[in-house]
């Protein structure tokens, strides 16, 4: 028996990379009836006398796992962000890094489309990359230095790309691994959320590390996640709440918080604020977000 971790699921078969060869495997019988479906990313313990016909035998405990695409035990997440077309949304950059931080995935945030944008525009993003920075975040924009920067994350790491529909994760993936060939620019046509989830998910190897092939997450909602958790999910809101005055503040209506004072003083991001209570009244009514599709 040997333990490797599953980089692609196709066709009933998951492909296990294990001292340096990839075995094809099924999943046993037994298993399958308990339920569980092996993920690609998955921990595994497997038997197998040849590269074809092994057995997927257990799954190891998951670090977490997404649904789009389906995949186990993600160490980063980058966020890709267009600066325009479609046009910088904080609200939805903060959505993706509060899910992030839930399901423990190290965010990276990557700008694309620098080249489009206005000086103003240009300015902006230098403003929100600085706020995000000292937040805790890396953060690249789409040239040269930004792929190198990048590329540096992804050492031992597995690493999902997700963002926006047109935000150019199929374009950043390609250049990272030529080899690649996704479909670029297929955005508008009307149907086009279901051009993902036909693909098989596998993961290459870039950079000393394994990256899903297949970019993800459309819908993010706090469908999980409580009024507790959520400003746990906010680094700089963490950092000041040692100094609120009560224990569990929520940061919202409660007296002496340091997290109002320092949105009052400019030291926290008011629009990082005001995106945390509309988290809160979303969770509160739950009702799940779904990001539009163009
Ligand atoms: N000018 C410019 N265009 C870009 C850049 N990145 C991507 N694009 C273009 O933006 C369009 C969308 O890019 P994609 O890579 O398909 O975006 P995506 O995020 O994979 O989109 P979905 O597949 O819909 O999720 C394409 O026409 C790309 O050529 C960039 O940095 N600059
Ligand atoms: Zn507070």
């Amino acid at each position: 028996m040997s333990q490797g971790q599953i980089i692609k699921a196709l066709s009933g078969f998951y492909y296990i990379a294990y001292d340096g060869h990839v075995y094809q495997t099924r999943a046993r019988g037994n298993f399958r009836n308990r339920k569980i479906t092996p993920l690609v990313g998955d921990f595994v313990e497997f038997e197998s006398t040849n590269l074809t016909d092994g057995y997927v035998l257990e799954i190891l405990e998951r670090k977490n796992e997404l649904v789009r695409p389906a995949v186990a035990n993600i160490d980063v997440g980058v966020v890709v962000t267009s600066c325009v077309e479609p046009d910088f949304s904080q609200n939805l950059l903060d959505r993706f890094l509060v899910t992030l931080e839930y399901k423990s995935i190290d965010p990276v945030i990557y700008i694309t489309k620098l080249d489009l944008a206005s000086d103003d525009e240009i300015q902006a993003m230098k403003t929100i990359r600085a706020y995000y920075e000292k937040i805790g975040y890396p953060v690249y924009f789409s040239d040269v230095e930004g792929d190198a920067g990048l590329l540096k994350h992804f050492a031992n790491q597995l690493t999902v790309f997700m963002g926006q529909s047109g935000a150019g994760k199929s374009t950043l993936l390609n250049r990272l691994s030529p080899d690649l060939e996704l479909k670029v620019g297929e955005i508008s046509n009307a149907l086009g959320r279901g051009k993902h989830t036909t693909r098989h998910v596998e993961l290459l190897n870039i950079s000393s590390g394994l990256v899903a092939d297949t970019p993800g997450f459309s819908s993010i909602d706090f469908l999980e996640m409580t009024l507790e958790e959520l400003p746990k999910q906010f680094p700089e809101f963490v950092a000041a709440s040692t100094n609120c005055k009560f224990r569990e503040c929520q940061h919202h209506n409660e007296p002496h918080c340091e997290v109002k004072y320092l949105v009052e003083t400019g030291e926290i991001s008011k629009e990082r604020y005001e995106d945390y209570l509309q988290f809160r009244n979303e969770i509160t009514n739950r009702k799940p977000i779904y990001k539009k599709n163009k």
